[in-house]
């Protein structure tokens, strides 16, 4: 299953700068790694913003909520989910 997340970062202005470097290092490592499980399918910056949209591709809404609960910065963070499926014009047949 698809999804479009929105997340927006909203970190304390007075968080202690070190534990803001440690949270955002953790965080990648694990969207690195998600990205490398091809679960983590599409992860873009907003331009001009401390947010991105990201496309998951997880098992269901279940694997989505568990792996975004587990994201160091989720308590940080805004985050808007849509559920994909194919759009009838789509010329990608291979994408699910
Ligand atoms: O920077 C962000 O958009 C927040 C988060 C998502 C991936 C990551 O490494 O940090």
């Amino acid at each position: 299953m698809l999804f479009h997340v929105k997340m927006t970062v909203k970190l304390p202005l007075d968080m202690d700068p070190d534990k803001a470097a440690k949270l955002k290092a953790d965080e990648k490592e694990l969207a690195q790694r998600l990205q490398r499980e091809g679960k983590w399918r599409h992860l873009w910056r907003i331009a001009g913003h401390y947010a991105n949209y990201s496309v998951f591709d997880l098992a269901s809404v279940e694997e989505l909520h568990d792996t975004l609960m587990q994201l160091p910065l989720f308590p940080y963070m805004e985050i808007e989910v849509d559920g994909l499926c194919r759009h009838p014009s789509s010329i990608h047949q291979d994408d699910r």
